[in-house]
């Protein structure tokens, strides 16, 4: 075992605070009585923790609410009817009686339940890539796969643009004509430089998005700049991870001061970068939709088959051979399993 490590006074003042907001935000169960709550109202939630949910009403004002029994499966991002609580006795100010309909929604693989909502309602998802750490097609393309399975807009945004220089530019325009090619949108931007940050704003407005991405390719960075009054708080909870905390798993839903929302955690993050079957990832390049049963066997595989419709329109230029090389890199890596743990570093 390794040795305990003497805290920092810092460090010590950080647990014990860290500990009373646990308190905090352990829910009071309160059986509300009919007579003690406010009329029916609408809310979204904000994050949920446990038995209980922060809603923000249309006034933008913040209650911690407990969950009616039968309310089951509430995430961030969820629409729901709430009432408030009149009495301030309670830590709690109000209940959640109802959840709307979601017009979309992102699912873990959780070992309990198969497949867990994390988060609901995301209008659109920015693929976040840049040229360092190198561009990688295929995890553009994997996600992209995540946002056909579930039905939300993919925006591909090509960040750090300072660091692309006249050689590269060329290089990075071909990579980039091939999905636009497709029919997905594609904006540059740099916190570095500031440029595109005005378009990628305007891109945010009256959506709820999501920013995922590898490692390193500047997803906080850009988010501080977006919201720079976040800044503490990504601050605060990096230091809380240092130390072991988890406080930094449940997503939170924060709105942009142009109008529009962003949910965002870490797990949020690497939203779709787990197990696909061949079907799904088939399915996920649109561009194959015309093709894909026409094979001449129904079983094919798309490799190197007879008779591939894949293979074929490949070769008349139908399909970009980097899109087709993509997939099969894609789902080879789905038997060898090693696609995960690429995509973590
Ligand atoms: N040149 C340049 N560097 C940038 C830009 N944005 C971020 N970086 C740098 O890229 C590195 C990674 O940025 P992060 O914002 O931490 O990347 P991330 O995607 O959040 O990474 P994870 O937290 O590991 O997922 C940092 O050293 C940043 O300073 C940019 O626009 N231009
Ligand atoms: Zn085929």
């Amino acid at each position: 075992m390794a040795k305990a490590k003497k805290l920092t006074k810092g460090q010590a003042r950080r647990i014990r605070a860290n500990q009373a907001k646990k308190l905090r935000n352990k829910a009071e169960e309160v059986q509300w009585q009919d007579e003690e709550l406010g009329a029916p109202e609408q809310g979204i939630v904000i994050s949920r923790f446990g038995q209980h949910a922060d809603i923000e009403n249309g006034e933008g004002n913040t209650f911690r609410c407990n969950i009616r029994r039968g309310v089951d499966s509430l995430v961030c991002g969820d629409k729901v009817m709430f009432r408030q609580g009149k009495s301030s006795e309670h830590t709690v100010s109000g209940v959640i009686e109802a959840v709307h309909e979601r017009s979309s929604a992102l699912s873990r693989p959780d070992v309990y339940d198969g497949l867990k909502p994390v988060a609901a309602n995301i209008s659109q998802i920015i693929i976040v890539t840049t040229v360092l750490p190198a561009f990688n097609p295929d995890i553009i393309d994997r996600y992209i796969v995540a946002c056909v399975q579930t039905g939300i807009k993919p925006v591909i945004l090509m960040n750090k643009a300072d660091l692309i220089d006249e050689d590269l530019a060329e290089i990075v325009e071909e990579q980039l004509d091939i999905y636009r090619a497709i029919g997905y949108q594609v904006l540059y931007a740099s916190s570095e430089s500031g440029d595109g940050i005005k378009e990628l704003r305007a891109q945010l407005v009256d959506e709820t998005s999501i920013f995922v991405g590898q490692s390193g390719v500047g997803k906080s960075t850009l988010v501080n700049t977006l919201m720079p009054e976040l800044g503490l708080v990504t601050k605060q909870v990096s230091e809380n991870s240092g130390l072991g905390q988890h406080t930094t798993t449940v997503a939170r839903l924060y709105h942009f001061e142009q109008g529009g929302d962003l949910i965002d955690s870490p797990g949020i993050r690497e939203f779709g970068l787990w197990h696909l079957s061949p079907e799904q990832v088939a399915d996920g390049f649109i561009e194959f939709d015309d093709y894909l049963g026409t094979c001449k066997f129904r079983d094919c595989k798309h490799v190197s088959d007879p008779g591939c419709a894949l293979i074929a329109a490949v070769e008349s230029g139908e399909i970009h051979p980097e899109r087709f090389a993509s997939f099969q890199r894609i789902v080879e890596s789905l038997s060898s399993n090693t696609l995960t743990t690429r995509f973590k570093n």
